[in-house]
Formats: C-alpha cells, sequence, structure tokens
C-alpha cells in the first residue's frame, strides 16, 4: 500500500471507535470503597454525563481517567493509551476542567489564557477565538482576581479548550453561571460536539445531563447503577406520566374513574392524574369536556436518578440498566 492511500474504515475496528474503555475499575481510600470494578466504554464523538449523588466515586473515577490517580485493580485505555503513570503523550490531547482550577490570578483574562495556551503551544488566534466561545471578550483586561465567579468558571472553561482537546474533561462547569451563561455554555458544548470532540460531563443538574448528553452513568456507592441515553433510562423506567387538570374539572374519584388512570390528587393546585397510557386518557378527557387547561408532564431523567439513587440509600442498590454499551 502506498502513503497516499486511505485504510478503509472498519466497521468492526471497535478500539478505533472508542475514546475511553475502562475495564473492572476499583479503587478503595482505607475502608471507604469508592469504585468498585465500574466498566464502561464511551465512543469517540460521544457526549458522555456522570452523574450521581455526592461521594458517589465520580471525582474518583474521571481523576483515574485523566491520569491524576491511580487505580487499584482493572484496565483504563485513554485515547489507546493508558494514562497512568502519567502520560505526557497523553496531555495536550485532553482538556481538563475542575471545581479546584489554578489561575494566575493577577494576570488578565486574556493574559492568563494566552499563557495557558503557549504551554500548550496553542496559536494565539486560538486566545481570542476561545475567549469569545466563552462570552468573556468584554473582560479580557480584567485581572482574574477581580472577575466574578461565574466569569472565572468561563476562564476554566476557556483553559480546558484552548488548546483544540481531542477529548474534554468538565466537572460541573455550569455550577457558577447565571442562568444565560448557562444556556450560552450550552451552545458552545453543543458546537464542540458537532466538531467531533469527545466531551465527559459530570453534572448534578439533569436537565442538562437530558439536553446535552447523548448517554448518561450513573454512579451510586462506587458503582454503576444505570448506563444508556436520557430517554432510554425514562423509557426503561416505566415512570408515569402525569396529566394536570384544573381542580374543578371533577373530584378524584371520578378522575380515578377514567380508564387508564393509575392514581389521582390534588397537588400544588391542579388535580394530577397518573397513567402509563396518557394517549388514552387524554382521549377520555376530551370526550368528557374537551383538553383546555389539561397539562402533561411527562416523566424525566431527575425521576430516574432519584429513583436509582433513593433505592441506593434503602441499601438497594439495581444493577445497570442497559449493559448494551458496557465493555
Ligand atoms: N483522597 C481521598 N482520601 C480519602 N477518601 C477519599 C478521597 N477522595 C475521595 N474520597 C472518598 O471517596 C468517595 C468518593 O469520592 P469522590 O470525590 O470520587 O465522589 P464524587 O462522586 O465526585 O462526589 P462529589 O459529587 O461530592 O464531588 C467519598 O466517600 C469520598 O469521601
Amino acid at each position: 500500500m502506498t502513503e497516499t492511500e486511505t485504510v478503509p474504515a472498519d466497521p468492526g475496528n471497535r478500539a478505533a471507535d472508542t475514546a475511553i474503555h475502562v475495564e473492572g475499575v476499583s479503587k478503595r481510600y482505607g475502608s471507604r470503597q469508592a469504585l468498585d470494578a465500574v466498566s464502561l466504554r464511551i465512543d469517540r464523538g460521544e457526549f458522555f454525563g456522570l452523574l450521581g449523588p455526592d461521594g458517589a466515586g465520580k471525582t474518583t473515577l474521571v481523576e483515574i481517567m485523566e491520569g491524576l490517580r491511580q487505580a487499584d485493580a482493572g484496565t483504563v485505555d485513554v485515547l489507546g493509551g493508558a494514562p497512568w503513570p502519567r502520560n505526557v503523550a497523553l496531555l495536550p490531547r485532553l482538556g481538563v476542567q475542575t471545581q479546584s482550577s489554578a489561575f494566575f490570578v493577577r494576570q488578565t483574562a486574556h493574559e492568563h489564557l494566552a499563557t495557558v495556551a503557549a504551554l500548550y503551544r496553542a496559536d494565539t488566534a486560538a486566545v481570542e477565538r476561545t475567549l469569545a466561545a466563552v462570552g468573556l471578550v468584554g473582560r479580557r483586561d480584567t485581572r482574574v482576581e477581580n472577575l466574578s465567579g461565574g466569569q472565572r468558571q468561563r476562564l476554566a472553561i476557556a483553559s480546558a479548550l484552548v488548546h483544540d482537546p481531542e477529548l474534554i474533561f468538565l466537572d460541573e462547569p455550569t455550577a457558577a453561571l447565571d442562568p444565560q451563561a448557562r444556556r450560552d455554555l450550552w451552545e458552545v458544548l453543543r458546537g464542540l460536539k458537532e466538531a467531533g470532540r469527545t466531551i465527559v460531563y459530570t453534572t448534578h443538574h439533569l436537565d442538562e445531563a437530558e439536553a446535552l448528553c447523548d448517554r448518561v452513568a450513573i454512579l451510586v456507592e462506587g458503582r454503576i447503577a444505570a448506563l444508556d441515553s436520557p430517554r432510554g433510562l425514562v423509557g426503561a423506567a416505566g415512570a408515569p406520566t402525569s396529566l394536570l387538570l384544573p381542580p374543578e374539572r371533577m373530584t378524584v374519584a371520578e378522575a380515578e374513574a377514567v380508564p387508564g388512570v393509575d392514581r389521582a390528587e390534588v397537588r400544588g393546585g391542579s388535580l394530577v392524574l397518573e397513567t402509563k397510557v396518557s394517549g388514552k386518557v387524554m382521549s377520555a378527557l376530551d370526550a368528557l369536556g374537551g383538553l383546555d387547561g389539561v397539562q402533561t408532564r411527562t416523566a424525566t431523567l431527575e425521576d430516574v436518578y432519584l429513583q436509582l439513587t433513593s433505592d441506593a440509600t434503602t441499601g438497594d442498590i439495581p444493577h445497570a440498566q442497559n449493559t448494551e454499551h458496557q465493555a
């Protein structure tokens, strides 16, 4: 084969499509089992969410992927190599934003980002481009120490992106952002995904995970309790749909008599009907006086998350739902 020939894509070559492959990874701190045989595979170009309550092991898992911590057991492959022992060749290919990002506080936002860019040998145009992407052009000449919490957060994100890494780890990146900045960042992140970047995204915002992530893993007490697309998780949970009616429309007893209604109660000023066959109930309500004022609330990722994490507090940690993409 000559050098100019292209190598045909091999649909069976799983490794080439894989950004991260974690297999049987465990980590213990003293008596605390932070991770217990975690296995997952993240595809290149995937927007992958890592969810779970405080102390579930998210940071530990991400730091193992980033090569900042050594696993006690298991194997970790990141972009085709092992991140531990510290893999210097891998570093420029990774972008990392943490909750405790370090800053050159006496520098301006622009100087700080230019310094980070220089460390990675990124071009100067990347500095301007990245400042604009995170909405910090207006603060470019403000010293880091004088930036607000949200602006620093944006600078931390910019610092993770300025060298155009292939794989980006973001740890609660919207935690200190106001609602508009949060939505603006969503657009930046969607652009990164469209550009083919792989994103590992830790968040406590379930709406964010639902809006952005291709798949999410829900970690509970060091184990993967669920792993699937947000839509898949919501569907598999079989959670009911709620139909909200003005309370004067009918009594609770009348509502419970509507075919397909599992439960009815007055809650938050509405008559709430729970059903797993919402189409059927909607038709019945339509026939009973129209659909004016009827609102539908379908189950969300938050409902699934709360179910899974509350199971953990009762000691009944579920087995992973949908292992389709797991190693
Ligand atoms: N360096 C450490 N030494 C001892 N215990 C640790 C250490 N780091 C984490 N732990 C413990 O391991 C468990 C998992 O912690 P980890 O920070 O990975 O969880 P997390 O899901 O990221 O939590 P949070 O959402 O609060 O950041 C917790 O019980 C934590 O107290």
